[in-house]
């Protein structure tokens, strides 16, 4: 079993965290987990709390035992022993509320106050709004009209994705928590963002006199993108039918990570000037300016059933809460462009879906070759060089090179050096929400997406959304456990390119392997 790991981050100041939602799937998934952790590193002193709001009622106890469950099921460390369990779930406590009651906020401030006085917390107030997004706008306005922003120290409200359907509801969401809430204090979350390999590409880059002088449409041919999935939609049919993988993991995650692969490098390592770095990114991607742009770079698909590791899998239209009429996207792949000095005419190549035969999150940045082939009177074909980025859930870094087959006179192969920080150093990375929630609570917006970068996003994924409303007929489809419709292969056979294997699926011919 490997090895716990902590990230190197001093303790927070003290805090109550308000989990709105705390009967829901994230919290007992993520959040009361994340918690945890950072209690049992030391991250979170005696001087926090953590008050659970939600509708449905629940005794102290009840909510002791939610959370104790959700810490045996889903925590990176085993609960501890007794006393120790026991000082911890003491700093939780339950408030039955519905956010639309007002009564019940100012209830609330009460509950609010005695915990702070029992704990001796100054520190501030963190908002965890684990709830549908339409109910944000309410909460953020209850907030303020019951006086739970009133309180001795700094007030912070973290906002889970979706952030709006599109450019437009997300404006107006906006607005609405603008009024409340000035921009520095809301922490929109994408917790991909808070993967230790997410953060370590900016280290790749930027720590390493080899790459960044590559980094370029000088050198680099292509960059490839997957965020492969292999559930399907699970329980959340009905929020997904919705949104579909446009929404779902394009606009946010998808091209948040593109951000981070494109940015120029900040003159200093603070959260605006990170940030604006990558809003550059995403007001310089090319917008498709027609539907016949969208159709030539980009491709749709939904699932239909198949056949996966000798199971069948039901078709996305047969699934639990969806329209078995449905057209909604569950792939979605396009050829971007970043209208750039640095990136001038190099395809960006993304792709996501659900039902593909592996979970990974994968960056290839695919190099060019080199200007002439000397060993090609030699029968042999360079590959080109690639450095493969594993986000998830294998982390690490792969390079591939040629390199001379040992003992032959002359014979070349590809050779792959392969640092896989997952499995070779017993590291056990701690969770994107451990290190976003400890973020929010030292008040380090570094991560966290300011507005400007969502409404650029929303703006670049409208068109293309525009753009499949006029035409439902290009949806294609690939049977569930494949790797997505065949037009996704051609987008980069017009360009002389393919889709490199990803999660460790070496190529044939691929014989080495180097670890760290
Ligand atoms: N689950 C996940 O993995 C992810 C979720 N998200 C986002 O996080 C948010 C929450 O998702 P998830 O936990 O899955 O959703 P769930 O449906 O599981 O939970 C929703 C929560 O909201 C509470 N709630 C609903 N209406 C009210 C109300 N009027 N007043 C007070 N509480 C209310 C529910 O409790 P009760 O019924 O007791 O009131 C429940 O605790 C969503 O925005 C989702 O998109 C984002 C990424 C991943
Ligand atoms: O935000 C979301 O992300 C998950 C995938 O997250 P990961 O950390 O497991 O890669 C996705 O399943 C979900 O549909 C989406 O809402």
């Amino acid at each position: 079993m490997a090895d716990n790991v902590t990230f190197d981050a001093p303790q927070a100041p003290g805090a109550v965290f308000f989990i709105f939602g705390a009967t829901g799937d994230l919290a007992r998934r993520k959040l009361f987990p994340a918690i945890y952790s950072l209690y049992r590193e030391g991250k979170l002193t005696e001087d926090f709390a953590v008050i659970g709001v939600a509708r449905r009622p629940r005794t102290p106890s009840e909510f002791h035992e939610d959370v104790m469950e959700s810490i045996r099921e889903f925590s990176r460390y085993p609960v501890a022993d007794e006393e120790e369990w026991a000082r911890f779930v003491d700093h939780f406590e339950y408030k039955s509320l519905d956010i639309n009651n007002i009564d019940g906020f100012r209830e609330l401030r009460e509950q609010t106050e005695a915990i702070e006085r029992k704990f001796g917390i100054a520190g501030g107030r963190l908002f965890y709004l684990a709830l549908a997004p339409e109910l944000f706008g309410g909460v953020s306005f209850n907030l303020k009209a019951g006086g739970m922003l009133d309180g001795p120290g700094w007030n912070r409200l973290v906002i889970e994705k979706p952030f709006g359907y599109n450019l437009e509801s997300a404006r107006e969401l906006n607005e609405q928590i603008n009024q409340v809430f000035k921009e520095e204090e809301i922490y929109r979350i994408d917790h991909y963002l808070g993967k230790e390999m997410v953060q370590n590409i900016e280290v790749i880059r930027f720590a390493n006199a080899f790459f960044e002088p590559l980094w370029n449409k000088q050198h680099i041919a292509n960059i490839q993108i997957t965020l492969g999935e292999t559930v399907g939609v699970e329980e959340r049919g009905g929020y997904y039918d919705h949104s579909g993988a446009l929404r779902d993991m394009a606009q946010n995650h998808m091209l948040q990570l593109l951000t981070m692969i494109a940015m120029e490098p900040p003159s200093r390592l603070l959260a605006e000037d990170i940030r604006d770095e990558k809003v550059k990114v995403l007001r310089s991607l090319r917008p498709f300016s027609s539907s016949d742009e969208v159709r030539k770079n980009v491709v749709r698909g939904q699932y239909t059933q198949g056949l996966f590791k000798g199971k069948t899998l039901p078709a996305y239209r047969q699934e639990d809460k969806v329209n078995p009429e449905s057209t909604t996207e569950t792939y979605f792949a396009a050829r971007v462009f970043v209208d750039n000095f640095r990136w001038a005419g190099v395809p960006f190549y993304i792709r996501t879906g659900k039902r593909l035969p592996v979970k990974t999150t994968e960056v290839v940045v695919e190099f060019k070759r080199m200007p002439t082939n000397v060993y090609l009177g030699q029968k042999h074909n360079l590959e080109p060089n690639l450095l493969v980025i594993r986000v998830n859930p294998m982390e690490g870094i792969y390079v591939k090179i040629n390199a001379k087959k040992p003992g032959s006179e002359s014979e070349i192969q590809p050779l792959a050096m392969d640092f896989c920080q997952s499995c070779m150093v017993g590291i056990n990375s701690p969770e994107a929400y451990e290190r976003l929630l400890h973020d929010a609570v030292r008040g380090d917006s570094t991560y966290f997406t300011r507005w400007d970068e969502v409404s650029s996003a929303w703006s670049f994924v409208d068109k293309i959304a525009e753009a499949w409303q006029e035409s439902a007929g290009d949806l294609a489809s690939y049977p569930a456990g494949t790797w997505g419709p065949v037009e996704a292969d051609q987008l980069l056979a017009q360009d002389g390119f393919h889709w490199w294997p990803v999660n460790g699926q070496e190529e044939d011919n691929v014989v080495w392997r180097v670890n760290s």
